[in-house]
C-alpha cells in the first residue's frame, strides 16, 4: 500500500523546541466509527499536496484514526470569558496536531477540535458535534470567500459517538474537524504566563512569536522589535475587525482564549451573519449582556488588546505598548471605510465624499426595512452605467415599497452615490460592477442556509446540499 502523503508531510515541531511548559502531550480518543464528511481539497495544495495523491482513508487514518504522528500537544492558556478572568483554560476537546511549511516557506498549525479530553477538559467530554463541525467549515469558507483573514477546516470526520448538548436537539452526532491556521498561540497563552508569574517563559514565547510570525522585525533591536511587534498586531486585529464588519459577521465569542497573535480568525462556535444592519444584534443566547454584539466588536477587540498590553508589560516598556495601541481606532476606521467602499463598488474617493457615503449608507440601512446584504447585492445586480447619469434610477427594485422616511433617505442616498459615480470617468463603470460582484458574492450563509443544509443531513443523511453549498460559497 502506498505511504500516506498526510503522514509523510515534513511536520516540524516548532513549538516543541520552547521546552514543556507551554503544552502537555496527549493522545487522541479513539472513536466507534470514522466517516469523512469534508475534504479540503483546495486546502491541501498549501500543504503541497495534489487532491488525486490523496485518498479519504489518508484522510481518515491521520485526522481520524490520529495513526502516525504523535505525541499530539494540548496548549496551555488562560482567558478573558466575558470580561472574567479564567485560568482554567487549555486545549480542552483540542490539541496541536503538527506543523508544517508550505512550499513558500510559512509555518502552519494543524489543530483538531474534538479530538478527545485533555487535562483541560473541566469535566467536558472533548468532544465536538457534528453540527458545530459542519458550521464551522461553512464559516471558514465563506469568511474566506469574502477576503477575510480565517483559519480554515482541513477535514471534518463523522465519529459516531451520540452527545449530549444543551443548545442542539440531544443525543446529537459527533465528529473531530481538523484545523488549519497560522498559529494557536492566543492572547490567553500570555495571559497565563503572567498569571503564573513566568516573565521568563513570556519573554522565550514572545522571541518565538516574533521569529516565527513577524520574520522581517526579527533583526530589530529588541526594544523597537516588541514595540513593532505589537504596533503590528494592533493593526491586524484593528483590520480584521473591519472584514468582519463589512462582511456582517458576529463572531459572538470573543474571549481573549479566542484571539489568535497573528491576527487571525478562528473558532466559529454560535457566530451569525446579520440579517439586517443592528449594532445591537447577538449571536450567542448566553450573551445576555451583548458584550460580543455586532456593534461592540471593534470595542471589545480594543479591550482584548489592552488585557495583552497589561500582561506584555512586565517585558515590554509600558509607554511603547500603549503608543502602539492608541492608533487602533484610526486603523479600524481607515479599514472599515475602505472595505465598506469596495462593497459600495469604489476602489477610492475623496476622503469626505467616502465618509458621507458611508454615514448615509449606515444611516439608510439602520431606516429601511432591507436586508444588510440583500442591499449590496441588489446594488450588484442592478447596477448599470447609467446610474451615473440618471440617480434616480439607482436601486429602484430594492427599495420601491419603502415608507416616505426611508424614501426620503434613499433619495439623499442616491445623490451622494450619483455623485462617487461621477468622480469616475465613464468608462470606469464596467470596473464599479465588476467590484460590486467581486466583494458582494452570493450566497450569504445567513442562519437559514445553514439551517437548510444541515436538515437533509439530520434527517436522510443527505450531504449533497452542503457540498453544493460549499462549491457555490467558494468556487473552485
Ligand atoms: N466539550 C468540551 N469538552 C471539553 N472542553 C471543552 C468542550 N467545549 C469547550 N471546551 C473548552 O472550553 C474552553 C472554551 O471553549 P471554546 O468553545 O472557546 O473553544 P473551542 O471551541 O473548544 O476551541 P477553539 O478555541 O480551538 O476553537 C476551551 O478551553 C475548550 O477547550
Ligand atoms: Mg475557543
Amino acid at each position: 500500500m502506498p505511504a500516506n502523503p498526510l503522514l509523510s508531510l515534513p511536520y516540524e515541531s516548532a513549538l516543541v523546541e520552547l521546552g514543556d511548559d507551554y503544552f502537555d502531550p496527549v493522545a487522541a480518543a479513539k472513536f466507534p466509527r470514522c466517516h469523512l464528511r469534508f475534504r479540503n481539497d483546495r486546502l491541501l495544495q498549501q500543504l503541497g499536496l495534489e487532491a488525486s495523491q490523496v485518498t479519504d482513508e489518508d484522510f481518515i487514518q491521520a485526522f481520524g484514526r490520529f495513526e502516525g504522528c504523535a505525541p499530539f500537544l494540548a496548549l496551555r492558556y488562560h482567558g478573558y470569558q466575558f470580561g472574567e478572568y479564567n485560568p482554567f483554560l487549555g486545549d480542552g476537546r483540542g490539541f496541536l496536531y503538527g506543523q508544517l511549511r508550505n512550499p513558500a516557506g510559512v509555518l502552519y498549525d494543524l489543530g483538531t477540535k474534538g479530538s478527545g479530553t485533555t487535562p483541560y477538559s473541566r469535566g467536558g467530554d472533548g468532544r465536538l458535534t457534528l453540527k458545530g463541525g459542519v458550521r464551522e467549515v461553512l464559516a471558514a469558507e465563506a469568511l474566506h470567500a469574502l477576503g477575510v483573514r480565517t483559519s480554515r477546516c482541513l477535514s471534518l470526520v463523522e465519529t459516531g459517538e451520540a452527545l449530549w448538548r444543551g443548545d442542539e436537539p440531544s443525543p446529537t452526532r459527533s465528529a473531530v474537524m481538523v484545523r488549519w491556521s497560522h498559529t494557536h498561540i492566543r492572547f490567553g497563552t500570555f495571559e497565563r504566563l503572567d498569571y503564573l508569574g513566568r516573565p521568563d517563559l513570556m519573554r522565550q514565547l514572545l522571541d518565538h512569536a516574533i521569529s516565527t510570525y513577524y520574520p522581517h522585525l526579527k533583526d530589530q533591536p529588541a526594544a523597537e522589535r516588541d514595540a513593532q511587534f505589537f504596533a503590528e498586531l494592533v493593526a491586524r486585529v484593528a483590520s480584521l475587525v473591519a472584514q468582519w464588519m463589512s462582511a456582517g459577521f458576529c463572531h459572538a465569542v470573543l474571549n481573549t482564549d479566542n484571539m489568535s497573535i497573528v491576527g487571525e480568525s478562528f473558532d466559529y462556535g454560535p457566530y451569525a451573519f446579520i440579517p439586517e444592519y443592528d449594532p445591537k444584534f447577538t449571536a450567542a443566547y448566553f450573551d445576555y449582556s451583548g458584550r460580543y454584539s455586532y456593534g461592540n466588536q471593534p470595542a471589545v477587540c480594543r479591550w482584548n488588546l489592552q488585557m495583552l498590553a497589561k500582561v506584555l508589560s512586565s517585558i515590554v516598556d509600558r509607554a511603547d505598548l500603549e503608543a502602539g495601541l492608541a492608533p487602533f481606532e484610526s486603523h479600524y476606521q481607515t479599514a472599515y471605510r475602505q472595505r465598506m467602499l469596495q462593497k459600495l463598488g469604489f476602489e477610492l474617493l475623496p476622503l469626505e465624499l467616502a465618509e458621507l457615503l458611508l454615514q448615509q449608507t449606515i444611516e439608510l440601512l439602520s431606516e429601511v426595512r432591507v436586508g444588510y446584504h440583500e442591499f449590496f447585492a441588489g446594488l450588484a445586480q442592478q447596477f448599470s452605467p447609467d446610474w451615473r447619469s440618471h440617480p434616480q434610477t439607482i436601486l429602484q427594485a430594492t427599495l420601491e415599497h419603502s415608507d416616505p422616511a426611508a424614501v426620503a433617505l434613499l433619495k439623499q442616498w442616491r445623490q451622494t452615490y450619483q455623485r462617487g459615480l461621477s468622480q469616475l470617468p465613464a468608462d470606469a463603470m464596467a470596473a464599479v460592477g465588476q467590484r460590486l460582484r467581486q466583494h458582494n458574492p452570493s450566497p450569504v450563509l445567513l442562519r437559514p442556509l445553514i439551517e437548510a443544509v444541515w436538515e437533509p443531513i439530520t434527517t436522510a443523511d443527505d450531504w449533497q446540499p452542503f457540498y453544493d453549498l460549499i462549491e457555490r460559497i467558494q468556487p473552485s
